[in-house]
């Protein structure tokens, strides 16, 4: 039967099956396969694109690939610090982190964000566990400096990884759940210690062998001359990157050194995704359209 011959609705429903059918090398490709994805900006605050997201990371589990989700917070700790009267500055991108501010970055990362995260995975069955980095001792933190003007600045209780019990997360996969984690950490001395979300998926993205980190934010990938429409840039090498990085403004810095530190720890590829854009995970996983940018190692 030639197009022509067809029905409308035959021909809608070619249209649907080519669709699936393009997945199919990439199905093939990622399955079994450890995915980190870090969940943050307006994908984390708009309904649609929130429940979007949810189902992606089932989708991703059904597929057969193993989805670890980091998530951020940054602007709903915020709001909480400045509900109770707490004031909250960053300095070098990192949250100033005082003994009072730590107990509401672990109430609001662990207690809201987390919650409401696992709650609308679960919607669709019982897969994603929320934990942090004090579960299962998953992540061990060190204390780290910011970096203003070239100088390390003391930002209190903010931290790095330092180690991870990857276990604590195969056991989980094993069990084909999905790991769900949010950002906070003790160090060596039980001290907890606020970590950023971009940083500690990078980690988490080279100590689990992932095949792929995708960072979602609010821009549809790193500019080299930003904002020039005309300068976004589709791929990028680990050398090309970390010789762009001095020169990248805030925001973008902590995603784009957790995609370079997780290439040069063998991650074959990172990705910096639009999550304004419905489903930017599964077009990303499982087309050929190349959203957003991919940091490759060479
Ligand atoms: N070179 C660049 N390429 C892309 N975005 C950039 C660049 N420089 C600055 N930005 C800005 O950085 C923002 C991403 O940082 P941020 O808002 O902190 O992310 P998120 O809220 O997703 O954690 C983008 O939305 C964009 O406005
Ligand atoms: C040390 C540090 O700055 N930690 C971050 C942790 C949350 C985070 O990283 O959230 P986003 O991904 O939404 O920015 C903070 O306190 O805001």
């Amino acid at each position: 039967m030639t197009l022509d011959q067809m029905s409308p609705g035959v021909r809608d429903a070619l249209g649907k099956a080519q669709t699936l059918i393009e997945a199919l090398p990439w199905l093939a490709r990622f399955h079994g396969k450890l995915v980190v994805v870090k969940y943050g900006g307006h994908a984390m605050v708009d309904p649609e694109l929130r429940a979007a997201f949810a189902a992606d990371m089932v989708f991703l589990r059904y597929a057969g690939l193993k989805p670890v989700v980091v998530h951020g917070g940054g602007p709903q700790i915020s709001s909480m610090l400045d509900k109770l009267g707490i004031e909250s500055e960053f300095r070098g991108g990192l949250r100033v982190t005082t003994p009072e501010a730590i107990d509401v970055v672990r109430m609001v990362l662990v207690g809201q964000v987390g919650r409401e995260l696992v709650g609308l995975i679960n919607e669709h069955g019982p897969f994603a566990v929320g934990m942090s980095g004090e579960d299962a001792r998953l992540l061990t933190a060190e204390r780290r400096h910011a970096v203003v003007d070239g100088n390390p600045v003391d930002v209190g209780q903010v931290g790095d990884v330092a180690a991870v019990n990857t276990a604590a997360i195969t056991d989980l996969l094993d069990a084909r759940r999905i790991p769900v984690i949010s950002t906070v950490a003790p160090d060596v001395d039980g001290v907890l210690h606020n970590l950023n979300a971009d940083t500690a998926a990078g980690a988490l993205a080279t100590a689990l062998g992932a095949q792929k980190l995708v960072v979602l934010t609010d821009v549809d990938g790193l500019y080299a001359d930003w904002p020039d429409p005309g300068s976004r840039i589709s791929q990028i090498t680990g050398p090309e990157l970390s010789a762009m990085l001095p020169h990248l403004s805030a925001g973008m810095v902590p995603k784009m050194e957790a995609c370079l530190r997780a290439v040069e720890g063998g991650v074959p590829q990172a990705h910096v995704i639009d999550g304004r854009v419905p489903h930017s995970v599964l077009l990303e996983v499982f087309t050929s359209e190349g959203v957003g940018t991919m940091v490759v190692p060479e």
